[in-house]
């Protein structure tokens, strides 16, 4: 792409958000990217490795706690002029039709009715929405809705248009067309958008809009490696190339997330108060991987979940993750395989497959810390003390998710409930 300055830069930033009680979340850690003129640039990583975070500080809606933000070599100051948003969750106003949810967005930029006017039915025509204009939000199909968002972002004649999961609640076939609509704008554009800066947890996604690939890790988020997209545009999706990009960056992702060399613990006297940080996967994610491993006579390659399944990578991978943490499967490089103990747990009764999952469990130091408190707190602990437990032991994790898998997995495995009622966790 062409190589002209950067548009935006971020410079040594890092992101801390307080979490209440002197208790700072540590969240991005010394980034240094730019998103330079003519290009797609996509973030992709874990959920939780920020992402979006990364998105907000660009685009100046949060600021960053060190380190610099600049718009064109200057040093950002509040709101970036040159960026305009979609999001995920169409973020439409229910009571007005489409033509007034983009015209709302041109007035509070201050513009005469007439260019307002102007402006909004040509944004409206971009995006195909002719003839929808006095539609209201609840008529429109997810699809249509997400039109709505990208007519309203691209009316202001963006320099930069940023996209956080733009697609993520639209079917995929939609989600298809809309990527390829977004392209065919932004490559038409005599000027603007310029750019474009996605972030998205779809690999293929990334492969098919982004010219370079931003791939994070978490805890907290650094940027892991940046992988330049070669493939001349518009991309075949079914080509052997594109494929094998796409292969490459779940290459980079699995080796980040389930490295296979042993991690030398640290010094015990370090470790005495941390615990492991759990996946975000469900218990149902956890079985379904199992059953489905079964199926394939107890051993599979990643992406073959992945391809067969339908279930998104992430979630693939977080769920691997956890059977791996229970010990119910080995991950050597790209495969995943039946541990004695996992082909004994899936092929066992309901009661037996929770008995030996709080066994597992009780093997997990998170668990017996809580078991523990528990037993110190004669059978009562609220969240608030469970969660300010949580920050203690895993510094580097969102205590409300971890809450959330713990509270999971413990119901599953019979070994505490939640009452949800009361916000107090008890044994079962
Ligand atoms: N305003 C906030 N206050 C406190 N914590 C926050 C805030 N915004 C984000 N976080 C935390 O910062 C971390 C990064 O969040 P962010 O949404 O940027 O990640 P992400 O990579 O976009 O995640 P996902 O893929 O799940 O959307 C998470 O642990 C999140 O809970």
């Amino acid at each position: 792409m062409v190589s002209e300055a950067p548009i935006c830069e971020l410079k040594g930033v890092q992101k801390f958000f307080d979490r209440g009680g002197g208790n700072l979340l540590r969240v991005l850690e010394d980034i240094n990217l730019d998103i330079r003129p003519n290009e797609v640039l996509c973030l992709i990583g874990p959920s939780g490795c920020g992402k979006s975070t990364i998105l907000r500080i660009f685009a100046g809606l949060i600021e960053a706690s060190k380190g610099e933000v600049r718009y064109h070599g200057n040093r950002l100051e509040g709101l970036n002029p040159g960026v305009s948003i979609v999001f995920q969750g169409f973020a439409l106003y229910p009571w007005m039709t489409v033509e007034e949810n983009v015209r709302t967005v041109l007035r509070a930029k201050g513009l005469a009715e007439d260019e307002v006017r102007s402006r909004a039915d040509r944004a409206i025509t971009l995006v195909g929405l002719e003839g929808f204009e006095e539609a209201y939000p609840r008529e429109l199909s997810g699809g249509m809705k997400q039109r709505v968002g990208m007519a309203r972002a691209l009316s202001v004649d963006p320099e930069i248009l940023f996209m956080d999961e733009p697609f993520s609640q639209v079917d995929a076939l939609t989600a298809e067309g809309l990527r390829a609509e977004i392209l065919d704008i932004w490559v038409d554009a005599e000027r603007n958008p310029s750019s474009i800066l996605m972030v998205s947890h779809d690999i293929k996604e990334v492969a098919y809009m982004a010219d370079r690939i931003v791939v994070l890790s978490a805890n907290p988020g650094r940027v892991r490696t940046i992988v330049e997209n070669p493939l001349p545009r518009p991309r075949d999706t079914r080509s052997a190339e594109f494929l094998r990009l796409v292969d490459q960056l779940h290459d980079i992702i699995t080796s980040a997330e389930l490295p296979d060399v042993e991690i030398t613990a640290p010094e015990p006297s370090l470790l005495s108060d941390m615990a492991e940080p759990l996946p975000s996967a469900q218990s149902g994610d956890i079985l379904g991987l199992l059953e489905f491993l079964e199926t394939q006579g107890g051993t599979c390659d990643l992406f073959q979940v992945v391809s067969h399944t339908h279930v998104p990578f992430e979630l693939v991978l977080a769920s691997v993750k956890s059977a791996e943490m229970l010990e119910f499967v080995d991950t050597p490089k790209r495969s995943v395989i039946f541990t004695a103990l996992g082909q004994r747990f899936v092929r066992a009764g309901m009661e037996e497959r929770k008995q030996i999952w709080k066994e597992q469990l009780l093997k997990l130091k998170l668990f017996r810390v809580v078991t523990d408190l528990l037993d110190m707190h004669e059978g009562q602990l609220s969240r608030e003390e469970l969660i300010s437990e949580l920050h203690h032991r895993l510094p580097m994790e969102d205590p409300e998710r971890t809450f959330e898998t713990l509270v999971a997995w413990g119901r599953f495995g019979e070994l505490f409930a939640y009452r949800e009622e009361r916000g107090v966790l008890t044994p079962e």
